[in-house]
């Protein structure tokens, strides 16, 4: 469905100086808010902190014990194809998205034998829920016929942000158990689909849960099939979208924290910058893209007293962090059997969530595989409880692995990475009203990221994009220049008729 821009002069032209725009943040809706701005003229300048770019999405070198120079990154990403802003983004460098390539399948696994797959469900909905439930082990005809119909007619029709307003209230378990959604489909299907957003089903709002269930299976023909990226993320991702962007004229800094901002002499902010070889330094900007993650534009904001007002301080404060998760890379001495897919997500096996063997779809993994006539794994754990350090949670995760793909308790571990991180948002119950949108109470500051309120049916890395180009047309609009269009899965559900029919809260 296409969101058509707001109208405007061409380009920023037109004003007496040329706007200077900084953008905190080169995760995607910094370099999202960067290609919108850059496109109509303004002068980018865009901060990152770490030496990549892609944020959560970025990839570093890592030299490994036999001397091999393998990227490590901050886990296996799924580009679903209904990820339309972000796949507009990454087109501008990669026309083809040679970037990405298909997986054909990801079968969901519980550790009490079902399991589920996605290969050749037709796309059209509601078709695709048909077959998936014609063929599911965990989901049955008599279970449909058990469904709390009415109660469960929200999945049907969704709409931002109406759906909120109903059931931001709920959490997902109980609105699971409140449409007698059968034990096992919620184990497996929805279970790995809540964790998959860093929280378990009690924790994650049930408008969250309806959301992306629209999103993902309901609400798009594109269906639950994704892409990955073809090799390492800098490689397929980045290094081209960098090109496209300076070709843009935007000036890229990364290693360059911002420490704080303020008032500007000569422009709207001074940004105070630090770089660890060449110390601090001031820059004076027009307008400001916050396209942090929650825990740095916390810092943020501490270290800047004056930006915004305290009400809306107060509403960054109030949002929450998901748990840790864990995503450990391991490289193996032997292969894994070769009939293991690309991607498996796993239910009933402890901390475990998913494995993925990427030689089976990254090219510098398979050339590694084939050399030492091995495999490398992924392993990833959402939502731990409590503070869990690598040293506890590693063997726990291994044994597992092992309960999973029993070959590979045979393998010696040639060497291994672990990333333990807690920087994904929450989206408990109750927090849709007071989640900050794009627009500030400064007309010259705008906020993006994914955990931002987007009144649109997106999320994750699609919600990070979308926000990027929300942000830039929001102060593209306070220049009287044309903004740019978005695109979304219908935001209405496609059977918006069922709506009469449903229980009001
Ligand atoms: C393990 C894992 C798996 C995931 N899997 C999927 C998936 O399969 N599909 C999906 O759609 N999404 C997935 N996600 C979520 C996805 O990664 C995020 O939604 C998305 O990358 C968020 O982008 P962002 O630009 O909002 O934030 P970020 O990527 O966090 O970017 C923020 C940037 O700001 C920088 N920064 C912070 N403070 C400062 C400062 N003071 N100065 C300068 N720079 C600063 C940070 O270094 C960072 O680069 C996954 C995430 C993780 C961690």
């Amino acid at each position: 469905m296409l969101h058509p821009a707001r109208g405007g002069r061409p380009d920023v032209g037109h004003l007496p100086h040329r706007p200077r725009v900084a953008i905190i943040g080169g995760g995607i809706a910094g370099l999202s808010a960067a290609a919108c701005l850059a496109e109509r003229g303004a002068d980018v300048r865009l901060l990152e902190r770490e030496h990549y770019l892609g944020g959560r999405v970025g990839g570093w070198q890592t030299e490994l014990v036999d001397g091999h120079l393998a990227t490590m990154n901050r886990g296996f990403h799924a580009f679903f194809r209904q990820y339309y802003n972000l796949r507009n983004l990454l087109r501008r460098a990669d026309p083809e998205l040679a970037g990405l390539v298909g997986m054909s399948d990801y079968p969901l696994v519980h550790s009490a034998g079902y399991r589920d797959t996605f290969a050749g469900l037709p796309r059209t909905p509601p078709l695709n829920a048909l077959a998936f439930v014609a063929r599911s082990p965990t989901f049955t005809w008599r279970d449909v016929t058990r469904l709390r119909t009415r109660a469960a007619l929200p999945l049907a029709h969704v709409s931002v942000p109406g759906t909120y307003e109903q059931l931001d209230h709920l959490d997902a378990a109980s609105f699971l158990d409140r449409i007698g959604f059968p034990k096992a489909a919620q184990h497996l299907a929805f279970e790995v689909f809540s964790r998959s957003f860093f929280a378990d089903p009690g924790e994650l709002s049930a408008a969250e849960l309806v959301t992306m269930f629209h999103i993902y299976f309901l609400g798009s023909n594109e269906g639950l099939l994704f892409d990955v990226a073809a090799d390492c993320f800098p490689r397929s991702l980045w290094h081209p979208l960098q090109c496209y962007l300076h070709r843009q004229g935007v000036h890229i800094h990364t290693g360059t924290t911002v420490e704080s901002m303020g008032p500007g002499r000569h422009r709207r902010f001074s940004v105070q910058l630090a770089h660890p070889q060449s110390g601090r330094e001031a820059l004076d900007v027009d307008a400001a893209v916050l396209a942090t993650d929650l825990a740095g534009l916390r810092t943020l904001l501490q270290n800047s007293p004056q930006l915004g007002d305290s009400a809306w301080r107060r509403r960054i404060a109030g949002l929450r962090s998901a748990p840790p998760f864990l995503v450990s890379r391991l490289w193996l001495d032997r292969p894994v059997r070769h009939e293991r897919p690309g991607f498996l997500g796993t239910s009933g096996y402890g901390p475990l969530d998913n494995v993925s063997v990427l030689e089976r779809y990254e090219r510098s993994a398979s050339e590694w595989a084939r050399r030492r006539a091995g495999s490398v794994i992924e392993l990833h754990s959402y939502a731990l409880a409590g503070s869990p350090t690598v040293d506890e949670l590693r063997p726990r995760v291994l044994a597992e692995l092992h309960r999973v793909y029993p070959e590979t308790a045979r393998a010696t571990i040639v060497d291994e990475r672990h990333e333990l991180r807690a920087d994904c948002p929450l989206f408990p119950p109750d927090g849709f009203r007071e989640r900050p949108g794009v627009a500030t109470p400064d007309a010259n500051l705008v906020l993006a990221g994914d955990f931002v309120r987007v009144d649109l049916p997106v999320a994750l890395m699609e919600r990070a994009a979308t926000a990027g180009m929300c942000a830039a047309n929001e102060l593209l609009a306070g220049w009287d220049t044309r903004g740019h269009a978005l695109w979304s899965v219908p935001d209405q559900g496609r059977f918006a008729a069922l709506r009469k029919l449903e229980p009001t809260r």
